[in-house]
Parts: structure tokens; C-alpha cells; sequence
């Protein structure tokens, strides 16, 4: 059986189109899921799927912070984030903090569309693997043994 994730799903500008058409095309997936979204991201995607997005601020407005705030209360557990890698950002730090908590909450990240299409068609985002979240004790104790 699939257990309702919590996903985040977010695009810059210049990426925006390619997870509309990614959203379009996994829709019913989708489905039964809790999403969360920045602002722009989150306006795109209710109006693709009519499926109901958490919106939070606009990602130069802080919207990649409140999204690491999520996952750093453990409230989350996929996020797609269609990165550009071409374009420098006023908000830099907040991208790289917001993949910085990714990885320290072992946060499952796709920044492209062949990794969401993997997530997606995971034994993880249908329910059969868990996904272990590491206590800030694991990471203490592995640098000092
Ligand atoms: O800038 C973003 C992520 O860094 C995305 O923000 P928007 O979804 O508001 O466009």
C-alpha cells in the first residue's frame, strides 16, 4: 500500500515550464500526496493538477527558507526542486541552504527531471522502503568515531 508523502515541489523561471509538463505528465501520482510549494511554483502547479498546494512565500521572498524550516521539523519527505543552472540568484544562499538541509535530513532531492521521473517510480514513493532520518546525535557521533 502507498503512504501519503509530504512533497515539495519547486521551480526557478527558467525551469518552470519543464515541471509543469512533469506535473502534467505524473499527475495522477500526484494525487492522495501532501504538497507544498513556493509561491510562483505553487500557483503553477494548483492550476495544472487542481490538486491543493501548502504555498509558501515567493522563493527570493523567503520561500526556500520556509521550506528548509519543514524539513528541518521533519515535515518532509521528497523534494523536486528544478534548479537552474544557468542563472545567478539574488537568493543564492537560500537555494544552497535549503539542498544543505536536504542532505543533512537525508531528504530524498531530484533537481532534474530524470532524477523525479526515478523518484517517482521508486519502491520508496510507493511506500515500500523507508526512509531513515538521521538525529543530529548520528552525525556527532560519526565525526568523532
Ligand atoms: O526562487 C525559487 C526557488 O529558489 C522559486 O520561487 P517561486 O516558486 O516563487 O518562483
Amino acid at each position: 500500500m502507498q503512504a501519503k508523502k509530504r512533497i515539495g515541489l519547486i521551480a526557478h523561471d527558467a525551469r518552470k515550464r519543464a515541471l509543469r509538463e512533469f506535473v502534467r505528465a505524473h499527475a495522477g501520482k500526484f494525487g492522495g500526496h501532501e504538497l507544498f510549494a513556493t509561491g510562483t511554483t505553487g500557483r503553477m502547479i494548483e492550476k495544472e493538477t487542481g490538486i491543493p498546494v501548502r504555498r509558501f512565500k515567493s522563493g527570493p521572498l523567503g520561500g526556500d527558507q520556509q521550506m528548509g524550516a519543514l524539513i528541518a521539523d521533519g515535515g518532509l519527505d521528497i523534494l523536486i526542486f528544478f534548479t537552474d543552472p544557468m542563472t545567478t540568484m539574488p537568493h543564492d544562499v537560500d537555494v544552497k541552504a535549503l539542498v544543505r538541509l536536504c542532505t543533512l535530513y537525508n531528504v530524498v532531492l531530484a533537481c532534474n527531471q530524470a532524477s523525479a521521473d526515478f523518484v517517482l517510480t521508486s519502491a520508496y514513493f510507493d511506500g515500500a522502503y523507508e526512509r531513515a532520518v538521521p538525529s543530529y546525535e548520528d552525525y556527532v557521533n560519526r565525526a568523532i568515531s
